[in-house]
């Protein structure tokens, strides 16, 4: 096999080891179904109310960018119990570290989502 070709055979690997992760997550996180959840309601809200283009892009982004650190977040609490199981405030302080950058952006979340509805509500 060329150089080149287990460039790409390496890069499709990571792509199905990349794809199985998200699958995981989907089929065993609740953190990441409620979130899910609540981007394919706000999608459909969006199709009802009519959102603008650039209104779809902050929108999908804001979804997709909660989703993604919630991931983060699963994965950090998943390498923090494998590598300390048993309770150490270190552990909890990395775990809420986490925990808050997830809140941060749900926070970022709330007010797009209020700039984006607010006005076609109220
Ligand atoms: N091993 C530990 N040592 C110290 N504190 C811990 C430990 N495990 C969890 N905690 C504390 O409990 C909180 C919740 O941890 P947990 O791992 O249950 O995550 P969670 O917020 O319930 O996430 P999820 O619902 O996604 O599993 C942490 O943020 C931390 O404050």
């Amino acid at each position: 096999m060329t150089k080149k070709e287990s460039f790409f055979v390496n890069r499709l690997k990571s792509v199905a080891f990349a794809f199985n992760g998200a699958w995981l997550l989907l089929k065993t996180e609740p953190s990441i179904k409620i979130q899910v959840f609540i981007g394919i309601t706000m999608t459909l809200i969006g199709f009802l109310v009519g959102l603008s283009t650039t209104e779809w892009i902050l929108q999908t982004l804001t979804i997709g960018i909660i989703i993604a650190l919630e991931g983060l977040n699963t994965a950090i609490e998943e390498m923090a119990d494998f590598i300390h199981p048993e309770y150490h405030p270190k552990i909890g302080l990395i775990k809420d570290l986490a925990a808050g950058a997830v809140f941060i952006f749900a926070l970022v979340a709330l007010i797009v989502g209020g700039i984006i509805y607010f006005p076609k509500i109220f």
